[in-house]
């Protein structure tokens, strides 16, 4: 399914915090939003899993008006993992996992037995099956990560939105994350600080700051020297990683304090 982001404006108290962002994420693709902190990533998110309405321009699904569809339809269809994702009531992993199959539920309808499947693949697939009996709220905050990741996936979206899903996981955990994007043929909007893991997973960058997008492409045209030294203010040197031929960035940081 093709997720379109069409000249999206949002303004929140007098203040433009998207100004006019336009980002395609074809169907089946990766795409990373990056941006420094404030610059409107997760508000653009907000406006695809719909817990924002744009003051202006639209999100097109397919070429479908996502404000115009039933709130029930677009739940189907999107998944989302946002910053905020998670219950203050103590579900086990098992039962948290299978609220993701509810916007294709109707009424009290219990579980199918294809869909205790899903659900059982999604909690493997994140490595989360052996807690299927704990409760969430005594999880680590990476594996809890990894829950409502499992929970996404187990919705079977078309489209899912990811709002730093990496935050909290250790690095074998990340990489599987982001390996597995890759390969479950949905279509991906995923927010990322760590650019030289977007450019690992992503098929296409975009580059928000202050509410308007400054670069779009493959990372290799997106993550230059130049853009990353005039929107994040950092210096850092391009290469190629020597495995996968992937551009990575290397930091400078301030030189060390001369000791005395
Ligand atoms: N409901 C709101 N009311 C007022 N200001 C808001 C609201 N939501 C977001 N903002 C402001 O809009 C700007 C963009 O916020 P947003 O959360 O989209 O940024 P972000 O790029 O996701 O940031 P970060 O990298 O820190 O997560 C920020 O300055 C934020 O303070």
């Amino acid at each position: 399914m093709d997720l379109r982001l069409d000249r999206l404006r949002v303004e929140i108290d007098g203040s433009e915090i998207l100004r006019g962002l336009s980002l395609d994420v074809p169907s089946g693709r990766v795409v990373g939003l990056v941006g420094p902190n404030g610059s409107g990533k997760s508000t653009a998110l907000r406006c695809v899993y719909r817990a924002l309405r744009p003051s202006g321009g639209t999100v097109w699904l397919d070429g479908d008006d996502l404000s115009a569809m039933p709130l029930r339809e677009s739940a189907r269809s999107v998944a989302a993992l946002t910053q905020e994702s998670g219950s203050d009531l103590d579900f086990t992993v098992a039962e948290t996992v299978a609220l993701g199959r509810t916007p294709h539920l109707r009424g009290n309808q219990p579980l199918s037995a294809r869909e205790h499947e899903l659900c059982r693949r999604a909690m493997e697939l994140m490595d989360v099956a052996h807690l299927a009996d704990r409760g969430v709220l005594g999880l680590s905050g990476g594996e809890r990560r990894r829950v409502l990741v499992a929970r996404a996936l187990a919705q079977e979206p078309r489209v899912l939105v990811l709002d730093e899903p990496t935050n909290h996981l250790d690095v074998r955990h990340q990489v599987e994350l982001l390996s597995l994007l890759r390969t479950t043929g949905t279509t991906v909007l995923v927010v990322l600080h760590d650019l030289n893991l977007a450019a690992a997973a992503c098929d296409r960058i975009g580059v928000l700051a202050e509410g308007a997008l400054v670069a779009a492409g493959t990372p290799r045209e997106v993550l230059t020297t130049e853009l990353v030294r005039e929107v994040f203010g950092v210096d850092a040197a391009v290469v190629d990683h020597p495995l996968t031929g992937d551009p990575q960035l290397l930091y400078r940081l301030a030189p060390r304090p001369v000791s005395p």
